[in-house]
């Protein structure tokens, strides 16, 4: 095991851009409701800048950038239009492009056989987390699910990490975010959990490290390796 997860007992996982890469899908959602009112559908790249704040948030930004204005002076109804569209699109095919990243099934499995309380927090609405994590086999694996409609604040707000660590009675310096967002890496730090970053996630096109994580990882499967002896991405970890 990782050194970082010494004495931890729950180890909570992000889901977009840290299990699944999502995007391709959300981006498909976003052009079909971009579609049935005109608009032109942003590419999969921007719309990878833009996850990370929840689907309504998302709609805003792509909308925000269709009409080249801030996303606080939007015209609400056409905003609320395009969301329950996307929703609606999203939730008839939420896993037809996305992809499981490498190693994650099994990372997962191997944590849970280890005895770690593992749970989702996402800041997608909870509705896809369930066919999501069905479709790629992995809902076994969760002890709580959250997604960033079922608690009153989500993150980088670290209410969904206080309340799992509670429930299950584990201390904070016990548990473990692991994320790809600067969303989640705030939250951590601000739960008291010990960070781990993905590299290759969504953060809004800038290099995660600039959130100083416990540890910077280029892929999941590196949580069950030994870290004894420094490697490439730990001896970026400081910084
Ligand atoms: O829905 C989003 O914007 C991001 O979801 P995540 O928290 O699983 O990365
Ligand atoms: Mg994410």
């Amino acid at each position: 095991m990782h050194s970082l997860l010494d004495k931890k007992r729950l180890v909570a996982f992000d889901l977009d851009g840290t299990l699944i890469d999502s995007v391709p899908d959300l981006a498909a959602a976003l052009a079909r409701a971009f579609n049935e009112e005109g608009l032109t559908p942003p590419s999969v790249e921007a719309v990878s800048g833009w996850v990370g704040n929840g689907a309504q948030v998302l709609v805003e930004r792509a909308l925000g950038w269709a009409f080249d204005v801030p996303e606080a002076t939007l015209d609400e109804a056409l905003s609320t239009r395009v969301y329950a569209a996307f929703l609606r699109h999203y939730g008839d095919a939420p896993h037809r492009l996305t992809q499981l990243y490498p190693g994650v099934a099994d990372t997962l499995k191997a944590l849970d056989q280890a005895g770690f309380v593992l749970i989702l927090i996402t800041n997608k609405p909870e509705r896809f987390i369930a066919p999501l994590l069905s479709h790629f086999a992995i809902d076994a694996c969760f002890s709580l699910r959250l997604g960033g409609d079922s608690l009153a604040r989500k993150k980088p707000d670290p209410l969904p990490l206080v309340h799992a660590a509670a429930h299950f009675g584990v201390p904070a310096n016990a548990c473990v975010m692991v994320g790809d967002s600067r969303h989640d890496i705030a939250a951590g730090k601000a739960a008291g959990f010990a960070t781990v970053a993905l590299t290759y996630g969504y953060n809004h096109g800038e290099p995660i490290s600039q959130s100083a994580p416990d540890a910077l990882l280029d892929s999941l499967t590196e949580l069950l390796s030994t870290s004894a002896t420094p490697t490439v991405s730990s001896t970026r970890t400081a910084r």
